[in-house]
């Protein structure tokens, strides 16, 4: 076998068994962008406005390499991660578990409620998602999960860890990481 000139080792060989070494792939993608609406809280009583932003979803998996000498398939991720970004596209996202907007939906409209302010909406434009607060850090939480249970029920090899990133508007992030036991 050829000898790399200066490592004088055979090229592209596997390291040295005492060189510890990590593979993880990198999805980002231009069409894992979602444009939806919500409304946060902060503090006790001070609630946003209704406002939109293009979210930006990207993902890092990390684990050992398979039979096929990848960590997952690059392809399964992007397609699961573009079906999880556009069940969000479009839609106005709710949080059920927070403490002070509180959510209801007749099947026909959903209604929030925030102290003395009220916002209605058509059932269809909305996304009720089961978290305390519409966060970058709680939405890439969710995304994530889901993301990793669809890799499990897809036979994805064994993930070790994940960072989820969503990104509100170019350039503040919320990110979840996630890292198994
Ligand atoms: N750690 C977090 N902090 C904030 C979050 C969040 O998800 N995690 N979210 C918000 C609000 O959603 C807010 O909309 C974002 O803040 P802001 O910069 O005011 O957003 P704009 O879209 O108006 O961005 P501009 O750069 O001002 O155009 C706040 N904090």
């Amino acid at each position: 076998m050829l000898a790399h000139p200066v490592l004088r080792r055979p090229y592209l060989a596997p390291p040295p068994i005492d060189m510890p070494e990590q593979f993880q792939v990198q999805v980002a993608k231009e069409h894992f962008v979602f444009s939806a609406a919500h409304f946060i809280t902060f503090g006790d009583n001070i609630c946003e406005r209704l406002h939109g932003h293009n979210y930006a979803v990207s993902a890092e998996l990390r684990g050992p390499l398979g039979d096929h000498q990848y960590v997952v398939d690059f392809i399964l991720v992007r397609d699961t991660l573009a079906a999880l970004t556009q069940e969000l596209d479009h839609h106005v996202l709710l949080p059920t578990r927070h403490p002070t907007i509180q959510v209801e939906s007749d099947g026909r409209e959903v209604t929030a409620t925030f102290e003395e302010r009220r916002w209605v909406f058509p059932a269809g434009d909305c996304v009720l998602l089961d978290v305390e607060n519409t966060t970058a850090e709680l939405l890439a939480r969710g995304l994530g999960q889901r993301l990793l249970e669809e890799l499990q029920r897809r036979g994805a090899g064994a993930i070790e860890s994940c960072v989820i990133a969503v990104d509100e508007c170019n350039g503040q992030q919320g990110v979840w990481r996630w890292t198994k036991d």
